[in-house]
């Protein structure tokens, strides 16, 4: 714990929150800062952009990590480091199952770590799971969403995507991303609770009527389902359970 400022993040103890929703693209944190009161610019370095806001009582910080393992991993050890002890992701996926549609909220009830940089780490054997309080409020807030493993991976534009996806999907994993998995292991090292809400922006291997349906309701669908994403990650840490 430290009142020093964070090297790659920029944030203080001055913060003063314990709560933090985690995005990949900077331009989300704007899209959060539109959901709360009261929102106070932070810091804007390399791919972290931070604000400060209120939501329901209760106050919250948004930050973007980038895209990937590695910089996610260093964004939630300066949070750890500025007493944040609770982080939502609030991120993009592509869905593995059918019947998945854009703009549907994937929540990972464990992630097989698929990234390079959890497995350092701790060995492959040990689960990326996300905090039993946040995923109870997950289902009371968003009973609908789909629940289930997720994947997350360090490449993607691999050229065997499709075969890896494949393998995955009969196995049951419902979405991928690229950082879950770093979130869920770095987060249990440092006693953090963390979760990993996602909208799904690809559909798993898009049958026809879905494609069809795709350019009729796809931008709009997934715009709403980034906006359902953030405020349900809103609602779950202003939930007052979690002050108790
Ligand atoms: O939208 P974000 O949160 O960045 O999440 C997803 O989108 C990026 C890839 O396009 C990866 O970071 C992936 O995890
Ligand atoms: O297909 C996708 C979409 C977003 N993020 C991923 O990691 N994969």
């Amino acid at each position: 714990m430290t009142e020093e400022q964070q090297p790659h993040t920029q944030l203080t103890t001055a913060i003063d929150t314990d709560s933090a929703i985690i995005v990949g693209d900077p331009a989300r944190v704007d899209k959060a800062a539109q959901l709360m009161t009261d929102v106070q610019d932070w810091a804007y370095n390399r791919e972290y952009k931070s604000i400060i806001g209120n939501y329901a009582g209760k106050r919250i910080l948004v930050m973007s990590t980038g895209i990937g393992a590695p910089s996610t991993g260093i964004g939630v050890e300066e949070l750890h480091n500025v007493n944040v002890k609770r982080a939502i992701r609030v991120g993009s996926a592509g869905a593995m199952q059918t019947g998945i549609n854009f703009g549907d909220l994937i929540i990972g009830e464990g992630v097989v770590r698929d990234d390079g940089l959890s497995r350092q780490y701790v060995p492959e054997i040990y689960p990326a799971v996300p905090a039993f309080n946040l995923m109870a409020l997950a289902h009371k807030y968003a009973p609908q969403a789909v629940y289930g493993i997720i994947r997350s991976h360090d490449g993607f534009y691999m050229d065997n995507n499709a075969e890896t996806e494949a393998f995955w999907s009969t196995k049951g994993i419902v979405g991928g991303d690229m950082e879950s998995g770093a979130l869920m292991t770095i987060g249990r090292q440092r006693h953090m609770e963390t979760l990993s809400i996602l909208n799904n922006v690809v559909l798993y291997e898009g049958d026809l009527a879905a494609g069809v349906n795709d350019l009729v309701n796809g931008e709009s669908a997934m715009a709403a389902g980034e906006k359902a994403s953030l405020k349900l990650a809103l609602d779950i840490l202003s939930d007052p359970s979690l002050e108790a």
